[in-house]
């Protein structure tokens, strides 16, 4: 029997929202009981200008999560307790290593209630922390406002606000896609293709979305100003937090380390990876050193795959269940004839390769650029601190060595996620090739085909070059 598609609204997923929260997110705790974690929030900025943040929290009492009723206020008070954590550490001239009970008590319990790591993951800068401007518009990104920011800038929102719109502009697609896993239960093509053909241009309009962080946030202001709040405690060393953080409850002081946020925690995109059948190993192997690998170990390692222990329990939850569902990879896969079908499915795949591929010129110009000058000193860079106090700088100078706020190798890490995103139709056109020959004139306009020595194909195709290896039934390597 196949396990039931599941449903979406029992994940607290909905088609207008996704996986932002669906009912709007709540400005203020309404218990006075929380007046003085709200009265840091509303002065926020200022206590981190004044460097008054830190003591302002030495100076809380340990508030109880036991006025905290509704889902909306567990949710409050995660933003709100993770906003004054990333503050308290990254705030002042160096990183403060140990959080006070004031923080880790009441942290530990929401966090746990929610299902979260004690780290501002991306639920809580991003799914949790926006409202439209008017309530009576959809959230798109000229409707949208932050809560709560480390740095009051239009920047700072800005960067946050693009990926509440590309959520948004997601969510439709969510229930597209268990339509198509039904309908290809039951063979039913042409509604598979339907869905497929919306998914491909919802991907492209969250394209469009995503190049719009080029109007409203200046990599400077990124880099220099933004970034270093949302670092986390893990690969963090050369900022001053050898050994993480040290979590104390007043009992057990522990040092723990996160990844700090990311959109790698987005549970939208890793949906459109699943149900296209896209898979990811970890950063540095290739597809023959996974089919090597025990099953336990094939595609699970990855740093993609551990983000979602930063999702919100029920999304992890709604991933995983459709992971063990998915199957329009394969029911594309045994109609390559289908031409209708096999072009939207391509579709979905260049379009997600096309995201991919812009991030990484986003990210070269927000980090790998910011980080060469970073380390000439800049007249808003304060003189008197040490080189090493100064977060953005702190940064190595080898390229190679930059990491992601999330801990990655950066652009090792994301050129193999967009190498993978291009494999599905890779392998469907070596199956083609090989039944077909290098003659195959649908292949002449994709790819140049060349046959190699030894006799294997070797295509030049979209992703780079690769090898079809008619042994292994068509699965090409690179
Ligand atoms: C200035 C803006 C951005 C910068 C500098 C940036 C940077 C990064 C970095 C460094 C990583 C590597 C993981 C880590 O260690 O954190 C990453 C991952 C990722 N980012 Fe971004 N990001 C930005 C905006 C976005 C937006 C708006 C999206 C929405 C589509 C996005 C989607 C992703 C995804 C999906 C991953 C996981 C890797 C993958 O699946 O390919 N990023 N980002
Ligand atoms: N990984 C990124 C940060 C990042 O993408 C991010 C961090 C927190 C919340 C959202 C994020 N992504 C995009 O909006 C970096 O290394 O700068």
């Amino acid at each position: 029997m196949l396990p039931p598609v599941p449903n979406a609204a029992e994940f607290g997923i909905t088609s207008d929202y996704g996986f932002l929260s669906p009912e709007l997110p709540l400005e203020v705790l309404p218990d006075p009981y929380y007046a003085k974690w709200e009265m840091i929030i509303e002065n926020f900025q200022a206590l981190i200008l004044s460097k008054r943040l830190q003591s302002m929290v030495d100076l809380l009492p340990i508030l109880s999560v036991t006025h905290l009723q509704t889902e909306a206020e567990w949710r409050r008070a995660y933003v709100v307790l993770v906003f004054i954590l990333h503050g308290y550490v990254w705030g002042g001239d160096s990183p403060r290593e140990r959080i006070p009970p004031q923080l880790t008590v009441p942290l530990f319990e929401v966090c746990e209630r929610l299902e979260l790591p004690p780290v501002a993951t991306y639920a809580g800068v991003c799914l949790w922390n926006y409202k439209p401007i008017f309530s009576d518009e959809p959230p798109n990104l000229d409707n949208l406002a932050c809560l709560q920011t480390f740095t009051g800038s239009l920047d700072e929102q800005w960067f946050y606000l693009v990926s509440v719109a590309i959520e948004a502009r997601g969510a439709p697609s969510i229930p597209v896609m268990l339509q198509a896993i039904t309908a290809a239960r039951t063979g039913n093509s042409r509604i598979v293709t339907e869905c497929l053909q919306v998914l491909a241009e919802t991907i492209d309009e969250t394209n469009t979305l995503l190049q719009r962080m080029y109007e409203n946030c200046d990599p400077y202001v990124f880099y220099n100003r933004i970034r270093p709040y949302l670092a986390g405690s893990k690969n963090m060393s050369d900022a001053g937090l050898p050994n993480g953080l040290l979590y104390d409850d007043g009992h057990n002081p522990e040092y723990r380390q996160y990844g700090g946020g990311s959109n790698a925690q987005s549970s939208l995109i890793q949906f459109f990876d699943i149900v296209l059948g896209v898979e990811h190993r970890p950063t540095g192997t290739s597809r023959k050193d996974n089919e090597q690998s025990t099953d336990d170990t094939k595609s699970r390692n990855s740093f993609i795959h551990d983000m979602r222990n930063y999702m919100p329990g029920p999304h992890r939850r709604f991933l995983e269940q459709i992971d063990s569902v998915a199957n329009i990879r394969a029911f594309v896969e045994a109609r390559r004839g289908d031409s209708a079908l096999c072009i939207a499915y391509d579709a979905c795949l260049a379009m997600l390769r096309v995201l991919r591929d812009r991030h990484i010129t986003i990210v070269s110009r927000y980090i790998i650029l910011q980080s060469r000058s970073a380390r000439q000193p800049s007249q808003s860079v304060n003189p008197s601190l040490p080189a090493t106090t100064n977060l953005a700088s702190a940064a190595p100078t080898d390229k190679k060595k930059l990491r992601g706020t999330g801990g990655t190798a950066l652009i090792p890490f994301l050129k193999q996620a967009r190498d993978e995103t291009g494999e599905p139709a890779i392998d469907a056109w070596a199956r083609r090739l090989l039944s077909n020959g290098p003659a195959d004139k649908n292949f002449a306009s994709l790819s140049k085909v060349g046959e190699q020595p030894d006799g294997h194909l070797e295509v030049v195709g979209l992703c780079g070059t690769w090898t079809a290896d008619e042994n292994e039934g068509g699965i090409c390597h690179w």
